[in-house]
């Protein structure tokens, strides 16, 4: 698990209604627990950071007090860089039970030349957790000293300090733990560190349900690029559109703006010159290649070859109709192009069976439960659970990624499955799908690895949709939506 997994689905957790104040009472009741199993009443020594996992030491504490521990807690940093609600209100806690009364010496520790060494029973280490960024600094950076000059078990919160969570590297120093006690999910880095490190890595159930992981939610707009503001044009993406025949102008213009609802930079279009007109005049922000006949024949495939080069992502099938020639082009095409590509509508309905699993780059098919059948023989099953597994199935054999699209999408990587609720039954109004298709053709584009970018294209359409329906209830078009797509990324 990622440090962005773990922020996604802690704010899903909390879209679910379970709250981050929950998960950080559970996460420091669980470092208390731990310590109570091994020691009796003794003195524990508890280095706090100001985010999330100095919240975690100031709830351990808290327990520990309550349980007859002496409580010596170093706050590391300043309250006034306490960012996180959660954090804020245990600091607060902290400050309204340091009475006297109990057991708990409180230390604020601005200038790192005030830490000495420590000898207690326990050390606990709730410095940095999966929010580490960069280079240490002070007074963080001393006190991960002290730490491991300091005598006693030491016991790291989640992460140790100055690990990298996701690499297990460490830049410049890192706690030395004996116990590394984590949770929710073993991260990435815990498995990769040394183990001079982490120790022994215990992992907690902090109460976050498996729904968290599984249904898309807000917390998944985290995983979201940010534009650099440094950028030029070009480099937040370009998509280049295949699609479009005599009667279908409509699908290809639609998965077109779409794409540039996403964010990205250019858009091209590959279409007939049967339809090449409407689609110009649809939007001067469109460039325009039009191709030799009322259809897409075998004879365009090299010019779109060679367009594919000047971009990022491909979306494929919009609107091409299903002509003999069409069919024998898209085929070549598909096994040609060698960029991250959607395949959609009636691109689907005519691949080879056997086409998909012998293209190397990422591919996202977006079926609907009929084009499931066509592509896959299979029927799309009533259980969840079932449905899950067969995507999954059907994910692995062709080595594409599969956004089954239906009131409840799911997509699957053949590893990873996850299910969107967004949308509603007015979004069964044609040219849905297309905006699905550029969407998801656009954060491809955006950087986006295959599975996240089937995974946000379905959130956002769909939250789009749930938007244009407070508007029009059932009786909104395609073009309707599109007007929501920005907000549905905010
Ligand atoms: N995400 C979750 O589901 C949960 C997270 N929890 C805790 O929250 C932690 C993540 O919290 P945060 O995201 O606030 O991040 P951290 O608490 O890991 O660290 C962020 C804080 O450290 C400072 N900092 C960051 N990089 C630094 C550096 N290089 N040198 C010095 N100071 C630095 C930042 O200013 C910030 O105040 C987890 O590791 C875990 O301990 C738990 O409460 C349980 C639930
Ligand atoms: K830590």
């Amino acid at each position: 698990m990622t440090p962005k997994d773990m922020m996604a689905v802690d704010s899903n957790a909390e879209e679910l209604g379970i709250s981050k104040s929950a998960l950080m009472e559970n996460a420091g009741k669980s470092v208390a627990d731990h310590i109570i199993d091994i020691l009796d009443p003794c003195k524990i020594v508890i280095f706090a950071g100001t985010g999330g996992n100095g919240g975690d030491g100031f709830v351990a504490a808290r327990h520990l007090l309550n349980n007859g521990y002496n409580v010596e807690l170093f706050f590391i940093g300043r309250s006034d860089r306490i960012k996180s609600h959660e954090t804020l209100q245990n600091w607060t806690a902290i400050q309204n039970i340091n009475s006297g009364l109990n057991s708990l010496k409180v230390k604020t520790i601005e200038d790192s030349s005030t830490l000495k060494k420590v000898t207690a029973p326990v050390i606990v280490d709730a410095l940095l957790g999966t929010g580490v960024k960069g280079k240490l600094r002070e007074p963080v950076s001393s006190a991960i000293d002290i730490i491991n000059k300091s005598e006693g078990i030491k016991i790291a919160v989640d992460v140790p300090s100055g690990l990298d969570p996701l690499t297990g590297n460490v830049q410049d120093k890192a706690v030395e733990a004996d116990f590394t006690l984590t949770f929710h999910e073993i991260k990435t880095g815990l498995k990769k560190a040394a183990v001079r490190y982490v120790g022994n890595v215990i992992l907690y159930d902090i109460g976050i349900p498996k729904e968290a992981e599984i249904f898309l939610g807000k917390g998944d707009l985290l995983r979201l690029k940010k534009r650099d503001i440094t950028s030029h044009k070009g480099n937040n993406g370009r998509v280049l559109v295949i699609g479009g025949s005599r009667d279908y102008s409509g699908a290809p213009t639609l998965a077109a703006h779409a794409a540039f609802k996403s964010g990205v930079d250019l858009v091209h279009v590959a279409c007939p010159q049967s339809v090449a007109l409407p689609i110009r005049s649809y939007s001067p922000d469109f460039i325009v290649h039009t191709l030799s006949e009322e259809i897409i024949v075998e004879e365009d495939i090299d010019e779109i070859v060679e367009l594919s080069k000047n971009v990022d992502s491909v979306v494929i099938g919009c609107g091409m109709g299903r002509d003999a020639e069409t069919v024998t082009a898209l085929n070549e095409i598909v096994g040609e192009i060698k960029k991250p590509m959607v395949i959609d509508a009636d691109g689907l309905k005519l691949l080879y069976n056997d086409i998909l699993h012998e293209i190397e780059n990422e591919v996202i098919v977006t079926p609907h439960s009929a084009e499931f059948k066509v592509l896959s023989g299979l029927d799309v099953p009533e259980g969840l659970k079932d449905k899950m597994e067969i995507i999954s199935k059907v994910s692995n054999e062709n080595k594409c990624v599969v956004l089954l699209k239906g009131a409840l999408d799911t997509i699957s990587n053949g590893e990873k499955t996850r299910l969107n609720k967004t949308g509603n039954p007015g979004m069964t109004v044609g040219g849905t799908g297309d905006c699905l298709a550029g969407l998801t053709g656009g954060l491809l584009a955006k950087g986006h690895d295959a599975f996240e970018a089937a995974c946000l294209g379905a959130y956002i359409n769909g939250r789009a949709g749930d938007m244009a329906s407070v508007k029009y209830e059932y009786h909104f078009t395609a073009t309707d939506m599109m007007k929501y797509i920005d907000d549905a990324f905010r």
